[in-house]
């Protein structure tokens, strides 16, 4: 079957979900997020064969927050290979929200479940390799630019200090895993690191062609150069499924069914193998933390389009 839709088709879903961003609202636990306009939708489509399709706030930026802790996750496992990576960090989903302390405290080593909290993202991004906070920062970013094909992605810096001011759990989460050995050095300069690494700002089009690459099997789509060996981006896509949507991860494989993250600005990037990366912005939140709207258009996508991978 043709896996495409028009402009004109997700335009119309725009305006069909559109006033279900009242169920959900912004958050503010990082104020720079606050700030965001609920009505800013956006999807995209990033197809194989180059192609992309693209509908509502398509310029507007806005930053990856947790879909970040992928490319992370990806970056380390290149730089440090899975055996150090899981010895430090588990692959089972925990079914508690993603800043939740709780599981390090009983789990047994203590060490965080898997990679897509925060607590794992954090010792993710201790493993990046880097002299210092600004060349680990820039490794990220460069490897952001391979995978969009796109070198001007920056750091929204008023949102990186805004949540390096105020993310005092994420501080608590460092200092505990450091007193269990699981990361070392300053926590201050992890958290300037992860900080950045949230607040790296996209619009939907790159977003979607991220995603592309890791539908790709980690190949870039324009050179087919590998990117991510096929073995890393498919570890990537397996934690998309089992912990992607923090844990609304099941009720989404049901419902959508293809690899996912999610991330607080309300973003939420996917891959659908043999057809591309599809990307989706919508900045009112459920209670878990996932888009309201940005789900639905998934929803709606993955049905017309059968792209569910169950
Ligand atoms: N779920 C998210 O997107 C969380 C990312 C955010 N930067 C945090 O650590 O709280």
């Amino acid at each position: 079957m043709n896996k495409k839709v028009t402009e004109q088709q997700l335009q119309e879903w725009i305006e069909h979900v559109k006033p279900f961003t009242r169920l959900g609202k912004v958050p503010d636990y990082i104020p720079a997020l606050a700030k965001q306009d609920p009505e800013h939708i956006a999807v995209s489509v990033f197809h194989l064969d180059g192609e992309c399709v693209r509908a509502g706030y398509v310029d507007h930026l806005f930053t990856l927050q947790s879909i970040s802790k992928v490319i992370a996750l990806a970056l380390a496992l290149m730089d440090q290979g899975e055996d150090y990576v899981f010895s430090k960090v588990g692959m089972e989903p925990t079914g508690d929200p993603f800043h939740s302390i709780a599981k390090l405290e009983t789990s047994n080593p203590s060490k965080p479940l898997n990679p897509m909290i925060n607590a794992g993202a954090l010792a993710v991004t201790n493993m990046i390799e880097g002299e210092s906070p600004t060349d680990k920062v820039g490794k990220l970013l460069s490897f952001v630019h391979e995978l969009a094909g796109d070198n001007t992605i920056g750091i929204d810096t008023e949102v990186a200090s805004s949540e390096f001011e105020t993310a005092h759990l994420n501080r608590a989460l460092c200092y505990y895993m450091k007193q269990n050995g699981i990361i070392e050095g300053s926590v201050e300069e992890l958290l300037d690191v992860y900080t950045k690494q949230c607040s790296i700002a996209v619009n939907i089009q790159q977003l979607a062609r991220i995603g592309a690459v890791f539908a790709n099997e980690g190949r870039d789509l324009q050179s087919g150069r590998q990117i991510i060996p096929k073995h890393l981006a498919r570890i990537c896509k397996t934690f998309m499924v089992t912990c992607g949507m923090y844990d609304a991860s099941g009720s989404f494989a049901i419902r959508v069914g293809i690899p996912a993250k999610s991330g607080v600005s309300g973003a939420i990037m996917g891959c659908v193998k043999d057809v591309g990366g599809i990307a989706v912005v919508g900045p009112s939140l459920d209670e878990k933390g996932n888009s309201v709207v940005g789900m639905q258009l998934l929803e709606m996508l993955s049905s017309r389009l059968e792209l569910s991978i169950f």
